[in-house]
């Protein structure tokens, strides 16, 4: 996951290649609760492992369930409808599929306990997301429910109350469908002696939803009987039966993101989408009709799905997005990239999600150069035909984030020139920790984009300068890969020794650098499998890499491979000629000095903090030699690229160091403040 401020996408190219999807949320959830309220283990597998899932998976902890979690599996041992906790402050998080059903859950349940008292709560967006239908019916049931702050809003107390199981609960369908899947998997904990009518007031939205809630609820040994959509009976001696093993599919509404970019980027192949197809219980699967509407050509097996472009531009559409809420959102942006202007219709819902996803993303697209119109319940979108570098604001909203990803396929514009193409800047890119931790690593992991347009920050200067270490810390604070690019002449350099080549057979050498068996581990390098990271830093490698870096034939045997570490989303290479050679097109070029006093000492600190003794003479001595070698040799000498920035840092902290190496790249990035 990209824990990082900001996240900037280059322009994007061709899709092709297979994603597996994280569990479903949906299903995540109410199966943790199912399991938490059920008698006896559960083992769920691959359950979502996201921060909704965390939370609830806190609560139930809280409320006295066992859990176990080992790889794939999840096994929670259910408080069989009597918590082992009479009282209990539970945190939330933004999760309403957490917060709507524990709530209704814990009132029950309170109900049935003397002296039991729950509350509930969350960040500052969950104090803010209505749940007053919920209160309301919950109190028309004669559970006590007090709100804490506003009237209708978390943070919640649940305690004491008596059932009133007479007549039909009634409860509200038409802001969100989540209050009556909280009823419903509730209600089951009353229905010992009879059964419990529910009864829908207003048109219900979301219905796929509650088909999931449903499907799961039979799982557990609960059959709902549905009377259209208004009533729902749930049958008396209803008892929570756990069903052993349960495994969570893939989540259709993450598959959106990866159905549209095959529809946008799936040219030459198919994307393929692993964990959820045909066989879907998720409404959200029903997205593959809105995206083929747009001209997307989808391949469905029960498991899995496979999409290509067909229509490009993609056409427009005109849909009432009521089925699909959450996918929807892909749409908005999908139609950036289609024919003529496209409206979403049926989406008030979006208002009070995680934001308000009207006005977020109305505003979101604005800033990328669309003409978007947004009303109450829709919102209207005019295809883009020139980009504008955006830095986008995410609003806490996982789906925002992951949406507008697609804005950086904008080179693909079928009403672009294929030539004109801006990045997108994705700001606080974590947030889609709450249903896709790792989403961005499995969109790069299938996309391409042109060399040229994966930015590159290079650092060469003189031995230790503190190139690795301004590198790495550069690196981790814009989300890119490093190339030590000293790392390869030192390999190069432990291979011939072992090999037996000397330090004065230029083709032998150039040989051994091309058969090396090279992976790179995070900073750790493996030759033939092992781990030779620590025995690299030896003095005598990196003098034996300072003699054979000077020939010709060594430095070509290594270009290739330097080049191949230009990845999605962006490098900071370090090294002698990252700037003069390897990378000569690299957006920032930073040339690292140091006094040789300054260097000196710091390698001598290195040195003893491995516990190894050395002379400060002798370090300076030896470094000045090697300096001066890599500055004289004929081929690729170390020097200052002429449009190189100098950074001498011997009196400048390492954290000072990166903040400027970070300005300096920013100054040179289009995006703008708002
Ligand atoms: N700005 C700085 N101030 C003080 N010490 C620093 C600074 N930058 C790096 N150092 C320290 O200097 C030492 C050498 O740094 P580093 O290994 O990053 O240098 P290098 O230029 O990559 O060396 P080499 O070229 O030999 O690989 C490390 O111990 C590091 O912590
Ligand atoms: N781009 C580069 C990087 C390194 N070298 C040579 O390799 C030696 C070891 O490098 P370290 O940065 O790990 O110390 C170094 O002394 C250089 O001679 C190079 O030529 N080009």
């Amino acid at each position: 996951m990209y824990s990082i401020p900001y996240l900037d996408l280059p322009p994007l190219g061709h899709a092709a290649g297979t994603v597996q999807l994280p569990g479903s949320k949906s299903i995540s959830n109410r199966l943790l609760l199912l399991a938490g309220l059920s008698e006896g283990t559960t083992t769920l597998v691959d359950l979502l492992d996201s921060d909704d899932t965390r939370v609830m998976l806190a609560a139930l902890r809280t409320l006295g369930c066992a859990i176990v979690q080992d790889g794939r599996l999840t096994r929670i041992t259910g408080f069989a409808g009597r918590p082992q906790v009479a009282s209990a402050e539970l945190f939330l998080g933004n999760a309403g599929t957490a917060m709507r059903p524990l709530t209704a859950a814990l009132a029950v349940l309170a109900t049935q306990q003397g002296g039991a008292a729950y509350t509930l709560g969350g960040v500052k967006r969950m104090h803010e997301r209505p749940i007053g239908d919920l209160v309301d019916a919950l109190r028309g049931l004669g559970c006590t429910v007090d709100c804490l702050g506003t009237e209708g809003y978390p943070p919640l107390r649940v305690a004491g109350g008596t059932l009133d199981l007479a007549a039909p609960v009634k409860v509200r369908g038409d802001v969100s469908s989540q209050f009556l899947t909280a009823l419903l998997l509730a209600l089951p904990l009353a229905a010992t002696d009879r059964a419990v009518t529910i009864e829908v007031v207003g048109e219900l939205i979301s219905k796929p939803y509650i088909e999931i809630t449903l499907n799961l609820l039979a799982r557990f040994g609960i059959a709902v009987e549905r009377q259209g959509w208004e009533r729902f009976v749930i049958p008396a001696g209803s008892r929570y039966v756990t069903p052993g093993e349960v495994h969570v599919e893939g989540d259709a509404s993450s598959a959106s993101y990866f159905i549209a970019l095959g529809a946008i980027a799936g040219v030459d192949a198919p994307v393929r989408i692993e964990g959820v197809g045909a066989a879907s219980i998720q409404g959200d699967i029903r997205f593959k009709e809105a995206a083929e509407a747009m001209g997307a050509v989808v391949h469905a097996e029960p498991n899995a799905l496979e999409i290509r472009r067909g229509a490009w531009p993609l056409k427009a559409i005109d849909l009432d997005c009521n089925h699909i809420p959450d996918a929807a959102m892909t749409l908005a942006v999908m139609a950036l990239y289609a024919d003529g202007p496209s409206t979403l219709r049926n989406i008030a819902s979006w208002r009070v999600k995680e934001t308000d996803r009207i006005a977020a993303m109305a505003c979101e697209l604005r800033k990328l150069g669309a003409t978007v119109e947004e009303g109450e319940d829709f919102l209207r979108v005019e295809p883009l035909a020139r980009f504008q570098p955006a830095s986008i604001h995410t609003y806490d909203d996982h789906r925002m984030a992951m949406c507008l990803s697609l804005a950086a396929f904008n080179r693909l514009n079928p009403a672009g020139d294929g030539e004109h193409a801006v990045p997108v800047r994705i700001l606080d890119p974590k947030c889609v920790a709450k249903t896709f931790p790792d989403y961005f690593e499995a969109l790069f992991s299938v996309v391409e984009a042109r060399a040229a347009d994966i930015p590159v920050i290079t650092i060469d200067g003189p031995t230790a300068s503190g190139k690795g270490t301004l590198s790495a810390s550069v690196a981790a604070q814009l989300g890119w890969h490093t190339l030590d690019s000293g790392s390869l002449y030192r390999v190069t350099a432990l291979a011939a020794r072992r090999a037996g080549v000397s330090a004065d057979d230029e083709q032998g050498l150039a040989a051994t650098a091309r058969a090396m068996q090279l992976r790179f581990e995070g900073v750790r390098v493996l030759l033939a499998g092992e781990d030779v990271s620590d025995e690299l830093r030896d003095e005598a490698v990196g003098m034996m890499a300072s003699r054979i870096s000077a020939w010709p034939a060594v430095r070509a045997a290594l270009y290739d491979l330097q080049c191949g570490f230009r990845q999605l989303p962006g490098l900071v290479a370090d090294g002698r000629d990252m700037g003069t050679v390897i990378f000569p097109d690299a957006g920032l070029k930073i040339f690292l000095t140091a006094t040789a006093a300054a260097r000196a000492e710091r390698r001598l600190n290195q040195l003893i903090a491995k516990g190894i003794s050395a002379s400060l003479d002798d370090l300076r001595a030896d470094l000045e030699a090697r300096d001066e070698r890599d500055r004289t040799r004929a081929t690729a000498p170390l020097r200052p690229a002429e449009d190189a920035l100098r950074l001498d840092n011997s009196q400048l902290g390492i954290e000072a160091s990166v903040q400027q190496v970070v300005a300096w790249w920013n100054a040179r990035q289009p995006f703008d403040a708002r």
